[in-house]
C-alpha cells in the first residue's frame, strides 16, 4: 500500500526540482513560474514506506481563480492526499506563508518545506524554524532541493508523521466574531450534507467569500459519488457514506 504526498506552493519555488530529486523522474524545470501545468506524478521509497508523489502546478492562491488554481486546489480537497509539502522560498519566506496558512485552512496534515535555503544562507537571512513551526502547528524543515541539503531530514519528517508519530494542528486565522459566527452556522450545515470528509470551515470560509466554482466543483464531486454508487452499489459506505 502507498501514501500520498502532494507538492504545493507558489510558482518556482522548486517543487518541480524536489519531485524531480524524491521521485528520481525528470519534470520540466527552470527559472521561470508555471512551468507545471497539470499535476505530475512519481514514486518515492523510503527506508520503510512507498509514496505516491504528486507535483501540483505553482499557485499565489488556492481560490478559483485560474485553472492551475483549481487543478491544485481540487486535488487536496477531494483526492485528500495523506501529506501535503507546502514548498515555499526562504529567500521571501512573507509572501510565501499566503499559500500555506490557505492550505492549513484545508488539511492539517502538511510539513512546510522552507526550500533554497542555500540561497537564503548566501543572503545571511536566518531562518528559526522551531519558532516557525510552533506557529505553525506543523513540522518545518529547512532543504534545498537543488543542493540536496535537508532531504534525509525531510524523508524522516514524512515517515514519521505517516506512522502517526508527528501529530499536527494547523494554525487557523481567527476573523471576527460576526464572521466567526457565520462560519459556525455554516459549518454545521455542511457537516450535515458532508459529514467529515471535507474540512467544513473551509468550505464555509469559500462560501462566505461568494465562490461559485468550489460549489460547482462539489456539486460535480457529490453526483460523480451517487453516479458511481448506483453503477457499483457495493461502493456505498465508502469515502462518501452519508452524502
Ligand atoms: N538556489 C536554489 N535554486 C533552486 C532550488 N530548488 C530549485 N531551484 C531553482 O528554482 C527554479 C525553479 O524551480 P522549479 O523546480 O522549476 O520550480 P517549480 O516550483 O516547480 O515552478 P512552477 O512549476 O513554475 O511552479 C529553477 O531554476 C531551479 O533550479 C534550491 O534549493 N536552491
Ligand atoms: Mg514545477
Amino acid at each position: 500500500m502507498f501514501h500520498t504526498i502532494a507538492l504545493a506552493g507558489n510558482p518556482n519555488t522548486g517543487k518541480s526540482t524536489l519531485f524531480n530529486l524524491l521521485t528520481g523522474l525528470k519534470q520540466h524545470t527552470g527559472n521561470w513560474p508555471g512551468k507545471t501545468v497539470l499535476r505530475a506524478e512519481g514514486e518515492l521509497k523510503t527506508e520503510k514506506h512507498v509514496y505516491k508523489v504528486i507535483d501540483l502546478p505553482g499557485t499565489y492562491s488556492l481560490y478559483s481563480n485560474s485553472a492551475d488554481e483549481e487543478v491544485a486546489r481540487d486535488y487536496i480537497i477531494f483526492e485528500k492526499p495523506d501529506i501535503t509539502l507546502v514548498v515555499v522560498d526562504a529567500t521571501s519566506l512573507e509572501r510565501n506563508l499566503n499559500i500555506a496558512l490557505q492550505v492549513l485552512e484545508m488539511t492539517d496534515r502538511a510539513v512546510l518545506c522552507v526550500n533554497l535555503i542555500d540561497e537564503a544562507r548566501k543572503r545571511g537571512i536566518h531562518i528559526d524554524k522551531e519558532a516557525l513551526s510552533k506557529q505553525l502547528g506543523i513540522p518545518v524543515v529547512l532543504i534545498s532541493a537543488r543542493e540536496k541539503i535537508g532531504i534525509i531530514q525531510l524523508l524522516k519528517t514524512i515517515d514519521r508523521m505517516i506512522e502517526g508519530k508527528l501529530i499536527t494542528k494547523g494554525y487557523k486565522i481567527k476573523y471576527s466574531p460576526q464572521i466567526e459566527k457565520k462560519i459556525k452556522e455554516l459549518e454545521s450545515e455542511i457537516k450535515q450534507i458532508f459529514g467529515d470528509i471535507f474540512p467544513a470551515r473551509w468550505i464555509a470560509l469559500r462560501i462566505l467569500d461568494g465562490d461559485k466554482k468550489l460549489l460547482e466543483s462539489l456539486k460535480a464531486y457529490i453526483q460523480n459519488q451517487q453516479f458511481s454508487s448506483e453503477k457499483h452499489p457495493s461502493a456505498q459506505g465508502g469515502c462518501c457514506h452519508g452524502v
